[in-house]
């Protein structure tokens, strides 16, 4: 088995989801089809609650800033004339989280209506959260042996806990040590990376970011964090300068802590 040895002075995990904890196939095949197949009748039924208007607004922002993109989907303001206004105003909102979807955006705005969309789901039992089956138990190994795990995901903190909450392995929550997603930055910016460590509480030299996705990892990397880049059945392919350059797990158990010896 290959061993990466997870240098003396990091003191926190920190981990991507998507390929990283949990299938892309996940993903791709069970949440986001449940947004796009739910995500009218959603609308239709919360539209009223506060809530639902506070994604909206923040979905309209978004199109605004998006105005300029090839294909983007404008959303109206209500007029407030006629009893066909809110339908039109929500067709456009359909139309705008498909767009956004079909280019797998990981927009604040649109991770936010997902992790409302998904909380019905999760806690009707209808939909369990999958996680690759080295990930608990050694999540468990690092946390005994004193190591803080941290999640830093494009899903919004909201959408992470209901993973964490309600998965095939149970509720396991309580092995995370705090959740961060785009609100404090995007994942390819270093600066987010920077920001992380400044609210933990630690140096970025304190921490191991584990992820499927280079731009990430070279970001991270780029704010002196030490990363690992995560290959799992499904991920997007590397290529052979991302193979030589970054180090490579393919499972969580090949991390060497020296402090568990
Ligand atoms: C709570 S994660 C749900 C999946 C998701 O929406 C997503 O964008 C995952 O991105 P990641 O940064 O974990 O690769
Ligand atoms: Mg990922």
């Amino acid at each position: 088995m290959v061993v990466l040895s997870v240098p003396a002075e990091v003191t926190v995990i920190l981990l991507d989801i998507e390929g990283t904890t949990t299938p892309i196939a996940f993903v791709k095949d069970i949440l986001f089809p449940y947004i796009k197949e739910n995500v009218k009748e959603y609308l239709q039924t919360h539209w009223e609650e506060e809530e639902c208007q506070q994604d909206v607004n923040l979905l309209r922002k978004q199109a605004e800033e998006d105005s300029h993109l090839d294909g983007a989907v404008p959303i109206p303001a209500a007029s407030g004339n006629g009893a066909d206004d809110p339908q039109r105003v929500i067709q456009a909102v359909v139309d705008n989280v498909c767009w956004q979807m079909s280019l797998d955006r990981k927009t604040t705005a649109l991770k936010q209506l997902q992790g409302h969309m998904w909380r019905a789901a999760f806690k009707a039992g209808s939909m369990k959260a999958e996680f690759f089956e080295d990930v608990v138990p050694a999540v468990r190994k690092w946390r005994e042996a004193g190591m803080k795990v941290y999640i830093y995901s494009s899903g919004s903190v909201e959408a992470q806990k209901l993973l964490f909450g309600h998965s095939t392995e149970g509720d396991i929550h309580e092995l995370v040590d705090g959740h961060f997603d785009t609100k404090i930055g995007h994942k390819v910016e270093s600066e987010s990376y920077r920001k992380i460590a400044s609210s933990i509480g630690c140096s970025t030299n304190n921490i191991l970011f584990l992820t499927d996705v280079t731009r990430e990892a070279s970001a991270a990397e780029e704010a002196d964090v030490h990363v690992a880049v995560v290959v799992r059945p499904g991920n997007a392919g590397l290529t052979d300068d991302e193979k030589t350059y970054f180090s490579l797990i393919t499972s969580f158990s090949e991390l060497y802590l020296p402090s568990s010896a």
